[in-house]
């Protein structure tokens, strides 16, 4: 490509996440524009932003539906501090909670504080705070009662300080903000969030006990939602929270045009269907195509790989992505918690050289990169030190759960592998999400059995449609020391010399070390488990009956297929939020992890 090429790709792109237009020209308050110019670095609004931001700051309650990764977090807290910063007198700690910023996970906790830091540098009357799971509750009740004026939190230690913590001050509250509503309400939040709109008062039907939280407060409610997906939950929760909202970015939300951009031309669109912006009539559609935004320069791939080649085709994947570029950052998705960890050993421990010369035939990882990672069994520091490492690294690789599929805002990630299928479509919108963000470049590559082709029409569906990956022309690729030369046409990817011989490699790896041995039957398990959770439609694509277990065991580098008889195994599952209980008598505990 040459300079002109590019130029005008970067432009097109540009055209595509950005607005023609300044932050102050959509009324935000000249300090905060200079904030996220000199703290940000950000010169001008992503579309989604500027369409929002000038309705926000009028008091609506906003719906807003946008793909991932166009800034939405922009997109509430820069009004709700452009109000505070003005307010007269100062906003106080006494005041207690002004805003409250709901989302569904720890790492999106601190993400959000983080950015909530910086946006405050200048107005350090107004106090940012978290509260969440995992955390010390005493030290948070004390930040509590000394005041914090916008609060970032996970919705269960929310409801638990709500309840218990008396000196918790929320009668002034005036802004409620659902981030990542619909994964909120995915990992089964549903009766918290309802009870915690009762208990601040704030819940459009019914008499919600806490009325006088809303008669003391000086200023209307405002509510703002925000899901990159759409689904019925999402519906409810918007019935019952929002009062009259604006939608933004259900209609043209990929729409490349630059937006209209003097402040009267976006005032002047409420209510009107300039930039996919509309009244809220009760119902959202369901899903369908347009529920679900996708980057447009986002590639998406898929690769067909027989069971218990998995591992194989995984390792070379990533050998030949790292070797490719070395400043790579690469998030592969698992199902189970389980499934990470064996993974993570496997990733980081195996060495192998197939160079049988003896001045190279010196043993090296076989995937040269530092690797992380990420799962909802793991103890609130270790998440917290892959969180920081992985976001400060240049060139890493993630192993994680869907834990990190929602909002997380890694840095440069170049490549996200399903090596696990994610189970609802929304779900492989969110994984994806995590590259390709503000029009940067990204791949997506899903993982497939043969069986479980059906799966891409169901992304088809949804707007989803991704080509196949050549997978035969990467594994010709890599260097067959001492292998007859083999017909490539004929070849199956079973009979690949060196899928055959990797494999061999790998397996003989997990049997001489008994840790990794042990890893892999747990992951074995947990994974049957975790095929058998798939749900409602999708029971008719991963059927359990057409695994062979064999082959399952097998792509966790076991030559035998361990027992199933789990009675005292602790499975852990990552499973679209819901408990998913006990099976039968014989079953073992299913615990969600998030
Ligand atoms: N106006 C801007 N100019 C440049 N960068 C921006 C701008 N607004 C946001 N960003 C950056 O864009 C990235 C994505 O932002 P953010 O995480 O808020 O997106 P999101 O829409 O909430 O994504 P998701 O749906 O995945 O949660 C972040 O790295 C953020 O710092």
């Amino acid at each position: 490509m040459d300079d002109r090429q590019q130029r005008q790709e970067e432009e097109e792109t540009a055209n595509e996440v950005y607005a023609s237009c300044s932050f102050a020209d959509l009324g935000l308050h000249p300090a905060i524009c200079e904030q996220l110019r000199d703290r940000m670095g950000f010169e001008v609004p992503t579309l989604i932003q500027a369409q929002s931001i000038p309705i926000i700051i009028l008091g609506h309650h906003v719906l807003i539906n946008a793909a991932t990764g166009t800034g939405k977090t922009i997109v509430y807290l820069t009004p709700i501090i452009h109000h505070l910063q003005m307010y007269n007198p100062r906003v106080q700690r006494s005041d207690g909670t002004l805003a409250l910023v709901l989302v569904p996970t720890r790492e999106l906790c601190m993400q959000v504080y983080e950015i909530l830091q910086k946006l405050l540098h200048r107005f350090h009357w107004i106090v940012p705070g978290y509260i969440m799971g995992g955390e010390n509750r005493s030290k948070e009740k004390a930040r509590l009662r000394k005041g914090i004026s916008i609060l970032v939190a996970t919705p269960g230690r929310l409801l638990d300080h709500l309840k218990n913590t008396s000196s918790f001050l929320y009668r002034s509250l005036r802004w409620i903000i659902f981030d990542e509503a619909d994964r909120i309400l995915e990992m089964g939040f549903g009766k918290e969030i309802e009870e915690i709109l009762t208990l601040l008062g704030s819940r459009q039907s019914g008499s919600g006990g806490g009325d006088a939280v809303l008669r003391n407060s000086k200023f209307q409610r405002q509510n703002l939602l925000l899901s990159a997906t759409l689904n019925d939950k999402v519906n409810h929760l918007a019935k019952i929270s929002l009062e009259n909202p604006v939608m933004i970015g259900l209609e043209e939300s990929n729409s490349s045009s630059k937006l209209p951009c003097s402040p009267r031309n976006l005032f002047g669109s409420i209510g009107s269907k300039v930039s996919g912006e509309r009244k809220y009539s009760g119902s959202l559609a369901s899903s369908s195509s347009e529920d679900y935004n996708l980057p447009a320069q986002l590639v998406q791939r898929y690769v067909k790989v027989p069971c218990g080649l998995r591992p194989v085709v995984l390792l070379s994947i990533l050998r030949n992505l790292f070797e490719r570029e070395v400043h790579q950052k690469i998030v592969v998705f698992f199902s189970t918690c389980d499934a990470v960890d064996f993974h993570y050993s496997l990733i980081s421990e195996f060495q192998w050289s197939y160079d049988p010369q003896p001045e190279v035939n010196q043993k090296q990882t076989f995937v040269k990169c530092r690797a992380f990672r990420l799962h909802g069994n793991m103890e609130h520091d270790g998440r917290r030190a892959t969180f920081q490492g992985f976001n400060t690294e240049n060139s890493a690789l993630l192993l994680c759960t869907d834990v990190a599929a929602r909002g997380l805002d890694f840095p440069k990630v170049r490549y996200i592998i399903q090596y696990d299928s994610p189970g609802e479509p929304s779900e492989y919108v969110h994984r994806v999400g995590r590259t390709a963000r503000l029009g940067e470049k990204g791949d997506a590559l899903l993982f497939l059995q043969p069986v479980e082709v059906d799966y891409l029409q169901d992304l088809q569906k949804h707007g989803a449609s991704l080509e196949e990956f050549p997978l035969l022309k990467l594994l010709d690729s890599f260097p067959l020391y001492g292998q007859k030369h083999h017909n490539k046409n004929l070849l199956s990817l079973e009979m690949h010399p060196w899928v055959l011989t990797l494999h061999k490699a790998i397996e003989s790896f997990i049997l001489m070390g008994p840790s990794l041995t042990k890893l892999a039957k747990e992951a074995f398990r947990s994974w049957v488990r975790a095929y058998t959770a798939h749900r409602g439609d999708l029971k008719r694509i991963f059927v359990v009956k057409k695994l062979h277990l064999g082959h399952v065991a097998r792509s966790f580098g076991l030559k035998e297929q361990p027992s199933l008889n789990i009675n005292t195994a602790r499975v852990v599952l990552f499973k679209g939020g819901a408990l998913l209980g006990q099976k039968s008598k014989s079953a073992f505990n299913i615990r969600v992890a998030t």
